[in-house]
């Protein structure tokens, strides 16, 4: 019987990508592997001038300015291919390799994700797993496919007294149920 585990999202069923892997005996995390190659700009390529202006609402701001501002400063969804299921009273927590703000300037700018037990096959995307990511360091970062970008570790999880459960099934993610 299937309790917990990690499966290749099926759009990518054929691309040659490998499952979360914990690298040594007592390792806690299952490590994820970028679905494809991708490029973390550094957040330094800003003009912060610009940018300055921006967040003091100055006006000349053209659209570009804006454009700029939302590729450079957004956070971006690195995808792992990756869906995970467990058990009802489980949670996948994603934590940052402690490597990477080290080596690279990466961090994760969400602290910590939670996927939920009721993500896996939603029918937006599948369930697929999205590691988000911020490049502080001075330099672009590269980050081939296969690469190692974060791990995941499957914990369980208590609720509060009184807890009458929810009914609500989940349809996607960040922010699928409302931003307020
Ligand atoms: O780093 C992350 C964080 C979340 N998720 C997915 C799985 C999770 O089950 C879902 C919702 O995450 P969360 O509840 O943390 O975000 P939200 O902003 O509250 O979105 P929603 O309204 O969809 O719950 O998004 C990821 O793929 N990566
Ligand atoms: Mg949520």
């Amino acid at each position: 019987m299937s309790t917990r585990g990690f499966e290749i999202v099926s759009a990518y069923a054929d691309a040659g990508l490998q499952l979360p892997q914990r690298q040594t005996q007592n390792a806690a995390g299952y490590d994820f592997f970028a679905r494809e190659d991708f490029v973390l700009k550094s957040i330094w390529r800003y003009d912060f001038i610009r940018l300055f202006r921006l967040i003091k609402n100055e006006h000349p701001l053209t659209a570009e300015d804006m454009r700029r501002a939302g590729a450079i400063l957004k956070p971006l969804l690195v995808p792992t291919g990756v869906k995970a299921y467990m058990q009802p009273n489980e949670v996948l927590i994603l934590a940052n390799r402690s490597s990477n703000p080290l080596k690279r300037g990466l961090v994760i700018p969400n602290g910590i994700g939670v996927i939920d037990a009721d993500y896996y096959n939603n029918p937006d995307n599948e369930g697929e797993i999205f590691i988000q990511m911020v490049n502080f360091g001075p330099r672009d970062v590269v980050i081939a496919k296969g690469e190692r970008i974060g791990q995941g570790l499957f914990m369980p999880y208590l609720l509060a007294d009184g807890d009458q459960g929810n009914a609500n099934a989940r349809t996607s993610g960040f922010g699928s149920t409302g931003v307020k």
